[in-house]
């Protein structure tokens, strides 16, 4: 049977790598309305297509010989992929739910999702992106456990000029050094009742300090805080994200409080 899920994308604005990746990273992070379908069907090897085009995506072949199944997976993305939209956990979290149906596995959401976060990790993808992804909303942890807050559905514009590759990141010791000591310094102060401006503003002063940020990256940061707004980098692409700047950047999404469901 054909079946398909969708995912909402995440942003990652400010994050801490932990040792023990199996709960996750310590960090910020929120469900965007834009993500990423997944329609899958049994087959006798595994294909996967991004947008109509063939593709190796390694977290979703990961995750189907995990669950120990074949398919022809098309995957929709409505974010860029591979620029800090978590659309590789979306896609692998909408992946797992849709599988789960069209082979009758009987697993419970928990177990996809914990499928879906070890598939990311393996591959080197994410650290818990398809945590914020299975729930929505704005979902931190600050070292005491995972919490998370509905956002009212703000819109954020946003801007992208370039990928960055998660796995390079998530593999270089020195890089991962300089971001988990900026974002530890960033999660000290963090406050989760702060509206969006001052969110974006504290983390900013962590991406600034973490050793990602690209001279595109800040020239859009600058602009968008000329014209009197607030604006972050997602991590990790080349991407930014904006509030209280209206026509500075390009693209819109919007927050968004649902987690990933079939449809
Ligand atoms: N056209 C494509 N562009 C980028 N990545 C692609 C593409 N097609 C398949 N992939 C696969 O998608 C995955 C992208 O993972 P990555 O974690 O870098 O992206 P992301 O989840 O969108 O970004 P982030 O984790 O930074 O939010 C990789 O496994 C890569 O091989
Ligand atoms: C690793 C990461 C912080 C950036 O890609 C994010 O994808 C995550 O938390 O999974």
């Amino acid at each position: 049977m054909t079946e398909r899920a969708y995912a909402p994308g995440s942003v990652t604005v400010v994050f801490v790598p932990q040792d023990d990746p199996e709960e996750g990273s310590l960090g910020v992070s929120f469900a965007v309305e834009d993500g990423v379908t997944a329609t899958v069907e049994p087959a006798a090897e595994t294909v996967v297509r991004l947008d109509g085009d063939r593709t190796d995506f390694e977290p979703v072949e990961r995750l189907l010989s995990r669950l120990n199944v074949s398919a022809a997976v098309e995957l929709d993305a409505a974010v860029p992929v591979g620029r800090g939209f978590g659309a590789s956990g979306a896609a692998t979290l909408a992946t797992a739910l849709a599988a789960n149906e069209a082979f009758g596995l009987g697993r419970s959401r928990e177990s996809s999702v914990r499928a879906a976060h070890r598939a990311e990790v393996a591959a080197g993808t994410g650290l818990g992106d398809v945590f914020v992804q299975d729930r929505g909303g704005v979902v931190w942890n600050t070292g005491d456990g995972v919490r998370r807050a509905e956002p009212d559905g703000e819109t954020v514009a946003y801007a992208s000029y370039g990928g960055i590759s998660t796995v390079s990141v998530l593999g270089d010791k020195e890089a991962i050094a300089a971001v988990a000591a900026a974002g530890r310094e960033a999660l000290s102060s963090f406050d989760p009742e702060a509206p969006l401006p001052e969110l974006f503003d504290a983390a900013w002063r962590f991406a600034d300090e973490s050793g990602l940020a690209t001279d595109a990256v800040r020239t859009a940061v600058a602009d968008v805080t000329a014209a009197g707004g607030s604006a972050t980098m997602a991590m990790v692409g080349e991407t930014v994200l904006a509030v209280g700047a209206p026509g500075v950047l390009p693209n819109r999404t919007r927050l968004t409080a649902s987690g990933a469901e079939l449809r």
